[in-house]
């Protein structure tokens, strides 16, 4: 007799259904699409732990799941937690970071480059027929290689990207946190800077940073005033860091010169945003991790943290706010 039950709100790769299988009884929602709220509230009222990502988890969750005693996230941030109700109901809340940071860096580099050197509006003009010459000026870029890259977040992912700018491109890398990051600093050379000082001389600011009080809406009309008007902002963090209505006005003012989005404030876009007519901004829909191997290596890591959690072993990818809190795993 197995001892606990569980639910996975998200299709994942079969040997991991298998390991889950092998130490619980569970159901699993196996669509593409996203589990409708009211399906994902019935299935976890009588379950041990929950697999899932991208879905609210607060007191009206908790609510609906009495049992609960785990909630396992398949991804590294975890804004859509409660945190302060996860801790008052003694829940134990994983996430999957680390693992995700080589094919989220390599994404980011991607939306720099694509953005620098228009790659996807100049992919659109050679189909369209439109390439005469080569030599047109108005099919110009700018060099990434020795610009400056201001990274605001320089955490795991930033690390990442400021390993590829420096040692792939030769860029300067500048940063920005709150505290500050001596691994990045020797090991990659990056160089701290005040955020004022890093929007004023980045030629590409990219955000990583999650999104919490201090960082919602940091990127707003004010900002954007203090970036080059040569300069272009990456940002694969969250939606919610950028003022989105703010950035599309500095995009069509000249207040800076492009942007690379991986994350938006509503998700999926709405089709009367602006950016999806703008030719300077190339969008992507959230796929930072999305690589087959990174997106089973989290799934592992999430089924593992979910059971090791629940049989009170020792976890390592407990949330940093559970683990300031002296909790843990063990029982
Ligand atoms: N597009 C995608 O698919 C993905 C997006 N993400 C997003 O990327 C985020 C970052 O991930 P990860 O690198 O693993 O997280 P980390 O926690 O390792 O790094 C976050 C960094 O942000 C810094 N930070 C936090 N608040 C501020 C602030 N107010 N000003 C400046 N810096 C700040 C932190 O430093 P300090 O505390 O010193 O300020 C820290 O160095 C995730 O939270 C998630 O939202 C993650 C994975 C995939
Ligand atoms: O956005 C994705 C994540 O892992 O966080």
């Amino acid at each position: 007799m197995k001892n606990h039950k569980v639910f996975i709100a998200k299709k994942i790769p079969t040997e991991v259904e298998k390991y889950i299988a092998s130490h619980c009884e569970y159901e699993m929602w196996d669509k593409d699409e996203k589990i409708p709220q009211e399906i994902l509230y019935e299935k976890i009222s009588d379950v041990d732990g929950v697999m899932l990502s991208q879905v609210r988890v607060d007191g009206r969750f908790f609510d609906y799941a009495p049992k609960l005693k785990v909630v396992s996230a398949i991804s590294a941030g975890y804004d859509n937690f409660d945190t302060k109700e996860i801790i008052k109901r003694g829940i134990l809340a994983t996430h999957t970071p680390k693992v995700l940071d080589d094919t989220v860096a390599d994404l980011v580099m991607g939306l720099v480059l694509s953005t620098a050197r228009r790659i996807p509006e100049l992919d659109r003009y050679v189909r369209e027929n439109r390439w005469k010459s080569s030599d047109a000026t108005t099919l110009f870029g700018k060099d990434v290689s020795h610009a400056v890259l201001g990274i605001v977040g320089m955490g795991n992912i930033g690390r990442s990207v400021a390993k590829r700018a420096k040692f792939g491109f030769d860029m300067e890398v500048i940063y920005h946190n709150r505290k500050r990051n001596a691994e990045a600093e020797r090991e990659i050379g990056a160089v701290y800077a005040e955020f004022e000082e890093l929007l004023g001389k980045s030629d590409f600011v990219a955000v990583m940073t999650p999104v919490n009080e201090s960082t919602r809406k940091m990127f707003n009309k004010g900002v954007f005033e203090k970036m080059k008007d040569s300069a272009i902002l990456i940002n694969a963090s969250r939606g919610e860091v950028v003022d989105e209505d703010d950035l599309a006005e500095a995009l069509t003012n000249g207040l800076i010169a492009g942007a690379g989005l991986d994350v938006y404030e509503k998700e999926p876009i709405g089709r009367n945003n602006p950016l999806l007519g703008m030719k300077n901004v190339v969008l992507l829909p959230h796929i930072g991790s999305a690589t087959q191997s990174t997106r089973s290596k989290m799934a592992e890591i999430a089924a593992e943290s979910m059971i090791k959690s629940l049989n009170g072993e020792a976890c390592e990818y407990l949330i940093p706010e559970l683990k300031n809190a002296k909790l843990t795993c063990e029982k």
